[in-house]
């Protein structure tokens, strides 16, 4: 048998230079290629989602956007002047089902919103809708008045830079819904969605267009999971798992809105946000998002192609078509469907003759507008080992991330498990086992499995002496790992949003300020450094004002829930770090 080809063996292209932009940390969102807003064809700032859902013609649609900016009028008049002021340069994007997502310029006002704002944000808006209504907070930097003059074309549309790539006649202008064909079935079917504006059936009902390619025609069953058998070419092509699908799928606060974006992706692939990327962890729940877009969109257009591979198995399917020269056959399977999930990006960092391929597939996908979603374990900035061109391209759609599930989240993950795999655990148990694993979901449902497991093996009861016996062995207590005073101020301003910088730095800013004193108390209680020492860490501040914080968020941590919750929170992600260490 012939051995694979190394990639990198037979590559003799280089990166092209130069640098890709400096973006804020957290949920970003870039303009999209060709969006008319980059030549000043808009004067809204963030507002594809809007625009998405005008073109789709729907008056249901319509009415519930105007609803969310006559709430969101509400919530202007509502706030005390203090407050309003940090909506001047806010937007509501879009309402989809209980999550209003709201675009602001910077990071930093993102923390104010998420932080402060929110109770009163989400009470008005709760009041103005008659039914709970959460928010998600994106930062769109082109609402920074001091971004918007002059308008300079952020990307050149694909017309004018790419004529010899003209998108078929059915990828401009028309909903891209028509080549995919018409839904097999009303939407109110699907049980997860079923709030889904009935819009969706008046969208996707328009004629079928002819398509030089046969389009499958399975319908998914009326779950909108997928079947464990595929039952054509098309659907096995698809190769998703039927377990991970949006009804699986637990929402919390850390995932609100990379959900939310791959809900809108799937609605309307190829014009919501395109590409869609997800980064985070290790274990968030990347991979499971992909698969639910996935199926999702195979439940609302019957015949989509869509196919998820991980950026393994491109490269190696890549060495192979060249090596067996079958390149045409490679082009075709990855270019000729209409939604490609790609895995796990950061494998292709160094393979060069792979990010061209990839480089390719992705410009004749993203000119025909298919929908691209892709997954990282990095934000693309981070990604330095890719290549720039693919990295700014990253940046054309919505960028989301994930991080690790609060809490909530994690109890609310374990009970779902528990349920969909018939595993029986006390609420109790549950919730040990919640705060026992804190940072990989993977993780979490490992240690359930293990609980239930040993139970089971031994005949007995799932209770709370049992976990711990399980769990002692799976984290042992040991010796006392390190903590840090880097991995303290790293934790913390990854949890804020912030950069080590600010929290050494001069900002005086409420979040700013709230985030550097819980940094400080924590490397009082979780290291033995003295106070001049950790002043020094914090840019070189005077022991006195270690003291006045340590003071100051022992007060705060009785008095208000979110900061009990924030350093209880910090707490158990920097011992769960330097146990890892
Ligand atoms: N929000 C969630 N609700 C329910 N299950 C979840 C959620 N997030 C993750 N999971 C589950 O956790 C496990 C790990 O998730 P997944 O494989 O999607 O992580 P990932 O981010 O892709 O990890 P990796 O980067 O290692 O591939 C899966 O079984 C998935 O179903």
């Amino acid at each position: 048998m012939r051995k694979p080809v190394e990639e990198n063996s037979y590559c003799d292209v280089r990166p092209t230079g130069g640098t890709s932009g400096s973006r804020v940390p957290g949920p970003m969102v870039a303009l999209p290629r060709g969006d008319p807003r980059s030549a000043g064809h808009r004067s809204r700032g963030f507002g594809e989602q809007r625009v998405v859902e005008d073109q789709s013609g729907s008056a249901e649609r319509k009415a519930e956007v105007k609803d969310l900016d006559e709430a969101w009028t509400r919530v202007l008049a509502g706030l005390p002047p203090n407050q309003r002021a940090w909506l001047t340069n806010s937007r509501p994007v879009t309402l989809h089902e209980s999550t209003a997502i709201v675009a602001v310029p910077d990071d930093f006002t993102r923390g104010q919103l998420e932080t402060r704002l929110r109770p009163d944000l989400e009470r008005i808006l709760t009041e103005s809708f008659g039914r709970d209504i959460r928010i998600a907070v994106t930062v769109d930097p082109s609402l920074d008045p001091e971004l918007r003059e002059p308008v300079a074309p952020v990307q050149p549309v694909v017309q004018e830079s790419a004529p010899a790539l003209q998108p078929p006649s059915h990828a401009l202008g028309q909903p891209i819904h028509q080549p995919f064909g018409q839904p097999h079935q009303p939407i109110h079917q699907q049980p997860l969605h079923q709030q889904q504006p009935s819009h969706q059936q008046s969208a996707i009902a328009q004629p079928v267009q002819e398509t030089s390619r046969p389009l499958g025609s399975v319908a998914p069953p009326p779950n909108g999971s997928a079947p464990t058998q595929p039952a054509t070419e098309a659907q096995g092509e698809a190769r998703l798992n039927p377990k991970y699908t949006f009804e699986t799928f637990v929402i919390g606060s850390s995932n609100r809105f990379a959900h939310a974006a791959a809900v809108a992706v799937a609605e309307a692939p190829g014009k919501a946000y395109n590409p869609q990327l997800i980064y985070g962890d290790s274990g968030l729940g990347k991979t499971h998002l992909l698969h639910a877009i996935g199926h999702y969109v195979r439940s609302l257009y019957t015949g989509a192609r869509v196919r998820y591979v991980s950026s393994e198995e491109f490269t190696n399917d890549f060495i192979n078509a060249i090596r067996d020269d079958k390149a045409a056959q490679f082009q075709r399977r990855y270019r000729d469907v209409d939604v490609l999930l790609i895995d796990d990006i950061q494998f292709l960092e160094g393979k060069i003759q792979t990010q061209e391929e990839f480089f390719h597939t992705f410009n004749t996908l993203h000119n025909a507008n298919k929908q691209i979603v892709i997954s990282s374990d990095r934000a693309p900035k981070r990604l330095e080992a890719l290549e720039d061109r693919l990295r700014n391209r990253f940046e054309w759609g919505l960028i989301t991330d994930i991080q690790p599930p609060d809490l909530e989240t994690r109890i609310a993950i374990l009970r779902k498990k528990a349920a969909t795999e018939r595993l029986t655990a006390p609420p109790e148990v549950l919730e040990f086992i919640a705060s026992k694993v804190q940072t990989n979901i993977r993780e979490l449902e490992g240690a359930l499995i293990r609980v239930t497991a040993f139970a089971s093996l031994n005949r007995q009861p799932v209770d709370l002496s049992l976990a711990e016996i399980v769990l002692k062995d799976l984290i042992p207590e040991g010796s006392k790992p390190e903590v840090t005073a880097s991995m303290i101020m790293g934790q913390t301003a990854s949890y804020f949003g912030l950069s080590i910088d600010d929290l050494c730095g001069s900002s005086r800013s409420r979040v700013l300020v709230t985030a550097r004193q819980i940094a400080m108390y924590l490397c009082r209680e979780l290291t033995d450094l003295s106070l001049p020492k950790i002043g020094q860490q914090f840019g070189g501040r005077d022991h006195t004002t270690v003291m006045h914080a340590e003071r100051k968020i022992r007060q705060l941590m009785s008095e208000r829930r979110s900061v009990f919750n924030q350093v209880t929170e910090l707490t158990n992600r920097i011992k769960h770090q330097a146990k890892q260490q």
